[in-house]
């Protein structure tokens, strides 16, 4: 029995595809699996039994990624499969910080039941008039699956979208509307947009990108709206900015204790993904990842080890390793399984970064013999007998 530990509510579609050797459980003390949405790993003791975390989602900055792969510990995430649901949010926070929909509706409650209210709002709306869209510049920063969407929908609704990402893979490039302007430096979305969208990972690279150096190129009464982490943007900076007028709105899905109470900020609680179709997207998703890798060894979509499909093992024995990306591994591993007499019929082995994967088909089980050898190499994190 493959025990699996649910740290979030994770949508029954996913779920249900875990049953026969699988239970859910939740002590993740004898988990091999864990599936997580937005609950932070970063304080985790992880069992020494665990071999896989799938995030059923797309950011993994609540995920220790690094400590992970030292403890051979593969870690998914689910590209794309929220994508949607955040691009038809930020399409909501675009319409939101164009005219003053939020202070309507307040109105509108305010004076609910009042007989002249009809009266009344036709002298007061000119308090809530606004913009259109149409014609304004949007800078995308960050052109992955989400800012792929955003992109596109913004061009089709007339938009003037301004497009940066210096790491945009191909796959995205081919997705992109060729109306979305390539942008070589951020900057020129910083200078020339109306209002500016981040659609990037939360790494150190790019934390607190928004700040002043950048607000002090922007244009007065810009619109700044984040659908990704709140870190991205320098909360005291944005604070002055908002004070100033440089910035005009600042729409976010992740409001903390400052920003949730500064003036013109529209704050969500974290509902990008949260409809139903990208949590069954991203749960099924999840779940998957999780059993072709318990299963059969198989990594995809990993965001700590490098990719790796060898299908379902069709000989005696499949073995897995977990192992730094640095020489002489290949040769001390076929070494080790040559003195036991074993031969491999299949082998891959891919690297990522500081870390590689050796995926193995052998003609005969490897005893545990030859697996306590594997393991004493230097630099190996962990082996797994996947078959024999
Ligand atoms: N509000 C919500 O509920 C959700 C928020 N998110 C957030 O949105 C982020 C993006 O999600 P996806 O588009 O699915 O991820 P993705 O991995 O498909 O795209 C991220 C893109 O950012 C680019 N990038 C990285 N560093 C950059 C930089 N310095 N400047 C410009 N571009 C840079 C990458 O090249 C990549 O193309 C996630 O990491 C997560 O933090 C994701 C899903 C739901
Ligand atoms: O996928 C992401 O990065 C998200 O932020 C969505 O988080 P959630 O699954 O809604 O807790």
């Amino acid at each position: 029995m493959r025990n699996i530990c649910c740290l979030n509510q994770i949508s029954h579609y996913g779920t249900d595809r875990l049953t026969g050797d699988y239970k859910l459980v939740d002590d993740m003390k004898d988990a091999e699996g864990i599936l997580v949405r937005s609950a932070s790993l970063h304080e985790t003791e992880f069992p020494a039994g665990l071999e896989a975390i799938a995030r059923a989602g797309a950011g993994v900055n609540n995920i220790p990624l690094d400590e992970c792969a030292k403890k051979g510990i593969v870690v998914f995430n689910t590209p794309g499969a929220n994508k949607n649901g955040v691009k038809e949010l930020v399409l909501a926070g675009l319409f939101l910080t164009s005219r003053d929909v939020v202070g309507g509706i307040e109105w509108c409650r305010e004076h609910a039941g009042e007989e002249d209210i009809s009266k009344k709002m036709e002298k007061s709306k000119k308090a809530f008039a606004g913009n259109e869209i149409r014609g304004k510049k949007l800078g995308v920063i960050g052109l992955g699956a989400i800012g792929c969407e955003v992109a596109n929908a913004a061009a089709a609704l007339g938009m003037e979208v301004y497009g940066y990402d210096p790491f945009i893979s191909v796959n995205a490039a081919w997705m992109l509307s060729r109306s979305v302007k390539h942008i070589m430096d951020v900057n020129t979305i910083y200078k020339d947009c109306d209002y500016i969208t981040v659609h990037v990972p939360l790494l150190d690279s790019t934390k607190e990108m928004i700040n002043q150096a950048a607000f002090d190129q922007m244009k007065d009464g810009v619109v700044i709206l984040n659908y990704a982490r709140d870190l991205l943007v320098n909360d005291d900076d944005m604070a002055e900015a908002l004070k100033s007028g440089k910035v005009k709105k600042y729409i976010t899905d992740f409001p903390n204790a400052k920003t949730s109470a500064m003036d013109g900020v529209i704050a969500t609680p974290h509902l990008g993904a949260s409809t139903e179709e990208s949590e069954d997207n991203c749960a099924v998703m999840a779940a998957d990842e999780l059993k072709d890798y318990l299963e059969n060894g198989n990594i995809k979509n990993s965001v700590n080890y490098p990719a790796c499909d060898m299908g379902i093992c069709q000989v005696a024995g499949r073995i897995g390793l977990l192992h730094a990306n640095i020489p002489n591994m290949i040769g001390q591993i076929t070494s080790i399984l040559a003195a036991e007499g074993i031969n491999i019929a299949n082998m891959t082995n891919k690297s990522r970064d500081k870390y590689a994967y050796t995926l193995l088909d052998l003609e005969d089980p490897a005893k545990a013999e030859a697996v306590s050898h594997l393991e004493k190499i230097n630099g190996m994190y962990k082996v797994r007998v996947i078959k024999g």
